[in-house]
């Protein structure tokens, strides 16, 4: 029936398209009221669950919500929904199951801006893109040439360290906070940039007070979650201000970094000098084996992940991993013989050294379940419509996989599940995030960490050392007890207040005629 005859009809066409449309109309509601939602608890207009997350951080409101509606919950804040995870079983299901459906991410304001227009690893979309940049970054950051020269640039620093500590007047304490992030900055720039910028001159704030600043923008703004309201909000209350100036100051840093580096012609540096950065504008001139070629915001994307990714997560867990070693005197002595015995005499522990000490290996593990550094991990969102646990899910959906919740959930880990016990890592083979999921430090499936080997090994070569050449004591007759444990933090959870430990150099004459 051509159009003509359409118009010449139209006394009957026109009821009969009313009649089709309400069809049509009806079986889509009915379709629609079909879903089985996952339960939620109940929420407000406008607001949603807003109010039930306020007052405590996030992921604990969250576990305490996900007792009472379940292991696959939905909440609202706002326009936005949330399928929150707080079970090993469903964060099988979102990581390995249905990693293929659950691995993109959520776009906020923030991030968007600070990973030039998501062109990052750790905030961009599922696409052919993300593929590339992390295939480069696990094959030129975090491969055999740079690892040695990881390892290297560690040792060396550790050295610096405890000669500096052997030097420390005798009874007064250090504050190990600071030491750690000092520590982490200099082995990351070192390899990612080829040396410490902290002292380049660049104009703005501090590079700490660039980093915090970068990770409170990351948490997300009002205006992500209430689209209308939020964007003035985010304008008056100075939000996208402090956006603006954040990302240029960063941005200005790493393009100083890089601007240090086109002064050089790569061609006159030798393949072992070359830091990360170096080899990714080497990269930039031509299109690799699949057709893909790095431009320039790319390269700074990388920077900004290896800035925002690799500093605070490592920092916190050595903060963390020392606090929990200092207020278990069995684990202390225990991991000091191992390292001792391991070792003998030696004039640096690295990480060779390390790969034989298993129980080293549980003091990090356990120290990782305990204080899961990123307690929600990064939101996975869905590609497509599926089903979790009987459940509709709709494509785009945000998922928050607690992480934190369930490394301490005690019907996962015993009784003793808020204790620090490296030994349950006793027999238990497997890798998290892979094959088991009843702690997840580095999330799981294809957007887990890229680091999630090469971090750990980090840490262990860090408190081998310090605890093969010293013994570590409170500051002023402190009992364990009562070290102040508090964390804070949104996106990754560090301690509330700064780890401050006396060191006494150890008297190898007395342990090695101990070990003899
Ligand atoms: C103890 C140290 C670290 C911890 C606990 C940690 C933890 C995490 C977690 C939880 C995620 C999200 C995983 C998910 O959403 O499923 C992640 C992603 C990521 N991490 Fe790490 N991380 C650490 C160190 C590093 C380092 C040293 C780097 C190096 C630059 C790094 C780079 C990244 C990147 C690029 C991603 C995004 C992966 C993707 O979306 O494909 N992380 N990390």
């Amino acid at each position: 029936m051509d159009i003509f005859t359409i118009v010449r009809e139209w006394p009957l066409t026109i009821p009969l398209v009313l009649f089709i449309s309400c069809i049509f109309l009806y079986t889509l509601k009915s379709n629609k009221s079909s879903l089985v939602v996952p339960p939620s608890p109940p929420k407000l207009p406008i607001i949603g669950n807003l109010h039930q997350l306020l007052g405590k951080p996030r992921h604990e409101a969250l576990w305490q919500l996900s007792k009472e509606y379940g292991p696959v919950m939905q909440i609202h804040i706002g326009s936005k929904q949330f399928l929150i995870i707080s079970s090993p079983a469903m964060a099988k299901q979102i990581l390995k199951t249905q990693d293929h459906i659950f691995c993109s991410r959520e776009h906020f304001q923030a991030t968007k801006r600070l990973t030039y227009n998501f062109v990052d690893i750790a905030f961009s979309p599922h696409s052919s893109h993300w593929r590339e940049m992390r295939k480069l970054l696990v094959s030129e950051f975090m491969g055999p040439k740079r690892a040695k020269l990881s390892n290297h640039v560690l040792v060396t620093e550790m050295e610096s360290i405890i000669r500096s500590l052997s030097r420390h007047p005798s009874n007064t304490e250090v504050n190990l906070s600071k030491m750690f992030l000092e520590i982490v900055k200099q082995v990351v720039c070192k390899v990612a940039f080829g040396k410490n910028y902290r002292e380049q001159p660049i104009k703005g704030p501090s590079w700490d007070v660039m980093l915090d600043e970068a990770m409170e923008l990351l948490n997300g703004s009002v205006g992500d979650s209430f689209p209308f309201l939020g964007f003035f909000i985010d304008q008056f209350s100075g939000w996208n201000g402090r956006l603006n100036d954040g990302f240029s100051n960063l941005d200005a840093y790493i393009d100083a970094i890089i601007d240090d580096h086109l002064k050089h012609n790569t061609e006159d540096i030798s393949e072992e000098d070359k830091d990360f950065v170096h080899t990714v504008l080497d990269m930039s001139s031509k299109e690799n084996a699949s057709g893909y070629r790095l431009n320039h915001a790319d390269i700074k994307a990388l920077a900004m992940d290896i800035l925002t990714g690799g500093i605070d997560t490592t920092v916190v867990t050595l903060i963390w991993a020392m606090s929990e070693i200092i207020r278990n005197t069995r684990v202390m002595n225990k991991l000091q013989s191992e390292i001792r015995n391991c070792t003998g005499i030696i004039e640096r522990v690295d990480e060779l050294d390390t790969t034989k000490m298993t129980y080293l290996k549980m003091v990090v593990k356990e120290t990782l379940r305990l204080h899961t550094p990123a307690p929600l991990l990064i939101p996975h969102v869905s590609l497509s419509h599926t089903q979790i646990a009987g459940y509709d899910v709709s494509p785009s959906m945000a998922v928050l996989i607690n992480a934190w919740g369930i490394a301490r959930d005690p019907s996962v880990w015993g009784e003793n599940a808020a204790e620090f016990y490296p030994e349950r890592f006793e027999n238990v083979d497997g890798d998290f995030g892979r094959d088991r999921f009843e702690m997840l430090p580095f999330g799981g499936g294809r957007r887990s960490c890229p680091a999630m080997n090469t971090a750990p090994a980090n840490v262990g070569v860090v408190i081998a050392n310090l605890l093969y050449w010293f013994d570590w004591e409170l500051p002023n007759g402190m009992k364990c007890e009562e070290l102040n444990m508090e964390d804070g933090g949104t996106l990754v959870l560090g301690k509330k207040v700064p780890l401050c430990l006396v060191p006494t150099k150890h008297k190898w004459e007395d342990s090695y005629s101990a070990i003899n």
